[in-house]
């Protein structure tokens, strides 16, 4: 059968770029925060516990009491433009989308909350995008983020009739690309300290030590970028791992109880920097930049500087630019 002389032509390819990161509340406010946190906690990618025994856990304690205590946190910082989180998600989209002009269109997404995955590729998708590079902006994989994240993107694609060809980018935790952007980074904030700090302690999110039986490569993909970029920088590192959640043992060493230990041990000046976090947010800037500062302080400490994430500054963007166009390499448009 012949087709018919109105068959659609068969469109150029059109590339579409989506940064995908955690995800965050609308407002710093407990009815807010227990809408996120309901999703993101029942996500079984990131709470590993059989349903009937987490679901009544969930609904009847945490999802009680944590949201008032967290919108709290949320509270201290955040900002007239939003949650950090979502004001650099939207800066680093803006930045990439004038770094590559006409080439592709950028769009970012959030894993739990506003705005979804699904609502988002379907945008790239009607604006006639037919090749979607996804970018989970997680240096170090892990099963409770970037697999998550990956999750929703299939899941949306599966309830497509037309979908569009799909690439993500790999982690890029031991990425040349991320270590010289990392330590040009962390470098130029040392130097403008009124400090020489003893120690650059490199805080990682944590996660249930199970998993790394489990075989999830997080911890090593963390040691790995610790090593790299300590061997880059003029300070000694140390590496931890922060916001344990629950009563399950998490990696250590913990982030609180080392910046606490440190003074006894003769280190009363540090720097802290969040290499594995692509954005500042309640994680870095509360636990770490409140909290941290005043039980290390209170500890014996006697300075104390939390360095900020790659966000939208020039290294972070230059390394997200290059990540980025070699993936969308294979994809230059046929001479
Ligand atoms: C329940 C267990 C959790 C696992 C496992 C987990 C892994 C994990 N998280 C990040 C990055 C972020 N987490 C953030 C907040 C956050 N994380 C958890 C719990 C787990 N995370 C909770 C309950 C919260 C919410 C805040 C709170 O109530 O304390 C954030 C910040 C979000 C924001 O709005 O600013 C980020 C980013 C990684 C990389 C990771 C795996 C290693
Ligand atoms: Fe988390
Ligand atoms: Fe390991």
């Amino acid at each position: 059968m012949t087709p018919p002389n109105d068959h659609p032509a068969i469109p150029e390819p059109q590339i579409g770029v989506l940064l995908i990161n955690l995800g965050t509340p609308d407002a710093p406010e407990a009815s807010a925060v227990r809408r996120y946190l309901a999703e993101f906690l029942s996500d079984p990618r990131v709470v590993e516990i059989p349903r009937l025994a987490w679901k009544p856990i969930l609904h009847g304690i945490i999802l009680r009491t944590r949201p008032r205590k967290s919108a709290h946190a949320y509270g201290q910082v955040w900002t007239n433009e939003g949650s950090p989180l979502a004001v650099v998600a939207r800066r680093q989209a803006k930045a990439l989308q004038a770094r590559l002009g006409d080439s592709a269109r950028v769009e970012y997404a959030m894993r739990y909350g506003n705005p979804g995955i699904e609502s988002t590729v379907a945008r790239l998708r009607d604006a006639g995008c037919n090749r979607i590079l996804a970018a989970p902006l997680y240096p170090q994989y892990c099963a409770a983020t970037t697999a998550t994240a990956n999750d929703a993107l299939f899941g949306a694609l599966a309830r497509m009739r037309v979908q569009p060809t799909l690439r993500i980018l790999p982690p890029y935790y031991d990425d040349a690309v991320y270590i010289d952007a990392l330590a040009a980074n962390l470098s130029r904030q040392l130097a403008a300290l009124d400090f020489t700090p003893d120690r650059l302690l490199l805080s990682f999110h944590g996660m249930p030590q199970r998993t790394l039986e489990l075989g999830d490569p997080y911890h090593c993909h963390c040691q790995k970028t610790a090593r790299l970029v300590g061997e880059k920088l003029a300070v000694p590192t140390d590496i931890a791992f922060q916001s344990r959640f629950g009563r399950a043992k998490w990696l250590g060493p913990a982030t609180d109880a080392t910046l606490d230990a440190y003074p006894e041990r003769g280190i009363r000046r540090v720097a802290v920097a969040a290499p594995g976090f692509s954005a500042d947010c309640l994680e870095t800037l509360e636990e770490l930049g409140i909290r941290g500062r005043d039980s290390f302080l209170a500890a014996g400490g006697e300075r104390f500087a939390l360095l900020d994430c790659l966000n939208d500054s020039a290294e972070g963007m230059t390394m997200l630019e290059q990540l980025v166009r070699r993936e969308l390499a294979g994809w230059v448009p046929r001479t």
